[in-house]
């Protein structure tokens, strides 16, 4: 039994996907968890039903959990796989996540030297869950961890002058790797031509857009002549020396982008909020992005039985009306985890959504509604398959994690059967003429 459901865990990372069915076109969404794409082609005859077709034969147990809508497993994905024991099972749960790979998404912040990168950096890395990568912080890690280029780096930061990107572009690509993370800002890089033709043919990376901080040279002396941080090259010689490079080696990238129509232009003489504000609309796009791959992420969760990710997104004090619960809100996670834990026990059970008409509401910064309507296809108790439609409002709440960090929490969902399609009926004469509006 254990195997089965270790099994089912494995292969449903590796082939599982999930469509959107968009209801104004007959175009299939097709998510492909596996590739981290939108493949917009229409692919409604082409969708792979091999999993389906198979656990009809397999499929032995309990209909009624995946009428609940909480646990279900593949047993065409069940039969390929190959791991043996309940504590491999443990150790896979929760990793839905890794197996997803997804192209790493990318931002330059560039500007010249104090004109406020690091400062609106980490403004972003704390609303938007990004990576902050400053390249001049990993040089100066590199030149304190003893490298062999530690010399070579300090004499080059002294002078004011571009380390080579054979250096700058390695570090950035193991910081990349080691922070777990696909969402990254890049902070004062590239730096000159050389540096982005080299980050772009090494890893095969282009930005979302590039944020250019627009500042006078006066602002940004004053603002490094107050930063003390103790810096060899916050000095007046080495300031001016780094201004003359900036405008002759950092400027043509500025405008490489610009004419690529990727350029955000910001004037960052404002303070410090203000700056701040004027930010937040590039991120919102985002932010909405991330809001549906999570939804996404939490109705597979579902699908495949993972207990582990869907505490993981949702608050332990989620509230719910559901079917299930018969009128009721239910509140907190044990309603939940009792479908997920009868679930280990069947693990052959079937079940896979698509969702369609996704639509997210940014209610402020903190708060969301991702509304849909869910088709989830599982299996009766004999093999016949069925399909439900569900409509389905979540509510997100961005809450600050162990460590300071703000994520999204599934904090409410409402989820109702859909009602069935019936013709427009006219009312009879003497009747409320308003009645089905
Ligand atoms: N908008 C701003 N107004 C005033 N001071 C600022 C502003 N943004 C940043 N600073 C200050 O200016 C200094 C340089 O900012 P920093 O973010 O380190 O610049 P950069 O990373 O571009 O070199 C820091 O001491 C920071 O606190
Ligand atoms: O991609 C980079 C980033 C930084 N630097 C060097 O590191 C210094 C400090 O850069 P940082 O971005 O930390 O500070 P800023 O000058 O933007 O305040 C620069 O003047 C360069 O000498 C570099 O050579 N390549």
């Amino acid at each position: 039994m254990a195997s089965l459901f270790t099994r089912s865990l494995r292969t449903t990372c590796r082939h599982r996907s999930l469509g959107f069915l968009s209801s104004s076109s007959p175009t299939w969404f097709n998510y492909r968890h596996c590739e981290g794409k939108f493949d917009t082609s229409n692919k409604h005859e082409e969708r792979d039903t091999s999993s389906f077709k198979s656990s009809k034969s397999a499929c032995y147990s309990t209909w009624y959990l995946a009428a609940a809508g909480i646990c279900s497993f593949s047993s065409a994905m069940l039969l390929e796989s190959s791991c043996s024991s309940l504590e491999e099972a443990d150790k896979e749960s929760g990793q839905i996540q890794q197996n997803d790979v997804r192209t790493p998404r990318v931002v330059f912040v560039l500007g010249g030297p104090g004109s406020g990168k690091g400062t609106q950096c980490s403004k972003i890395v704390k609303n938007y869950g990004f990576t902050h990568l400053s390249a001049g912080d990993l040089l100066r890690a590199e030149i304190r961890s003893g490298s062999q280029y530690g010399a070579m780096i300090q004499n080059t930061i002294k002078e004011g002058k571009i380390v080579p990107s054979e250096v700058t572009v390695k570090l950035l690509q193991k910081a990349m790797k080691e922070s777990g993370n696909d969402n990254f800002l890049i902070d004062g890089f590239p730096r000159n031509e050389e540096n982005r033709a080299a980050f772009e043919t090494v890893t095969g990376i282009e930005p979302e857009f590039v944020i250019f901080f627009d500042c006078t040279e006066e602002e940004m002396e004053r603002r490094i002549m107050n930063r003390n941080q103790g810096r060899a090259d916050d000095n007046i010689d080495t300031i001016r020396k780094r201004f003359k490079v900036f405008v002759e080696s950092s400027l043509p990238v500025v405008e490489f982008y610009k004419e690529r129509g990727k350029l955000q232009k910001i004037d960052a003489t404002r303070d410090i909020e203000d700056i701040f504000k004027s930010l937040k609309p590039l991120f919102t796009p985002f932010v909405e992005e991330d809001l549906l791959r999570l939804t996404k992420e939490l109705l597979q969760c579902i699908d495949v039985g993972d207990y582990a990710v869907y505490k993981r997104l949702c608050d332990p004090a989620l509230t719910a009306f559901e079917p299930e619960s018969h009128g009721h809100l239910v509140e907190g996670l044990a309603f939940h985890k009792f479908y997920f834990d009868i679930g280990r026990m069947f693990p052959a059970l079937s079940s896979q959504s698509q969702i369609s008409s996704p639509k997210v509401t940014l209610v402020g910064d903190d708060a969301a509604l991702v509304t849909y309507t869910r088709l989830r296809q599982s299996t009766t108790m004999d093999g016949v398959p069925s399909v439900e439609a569900f409509n389905e409002t979540r509510v997100w709440e961005r809450k600050p994690d162990s460590g300071g960090m703000l994520v999204w929490k599934n904090v409410h969902f409402h989820r109702s059967k859909s009602p069935r399609h019936r013709p427009y009926r006219k009312a009879k004469k003497g009747k409320d003429a308003r009645k089905g509006c």
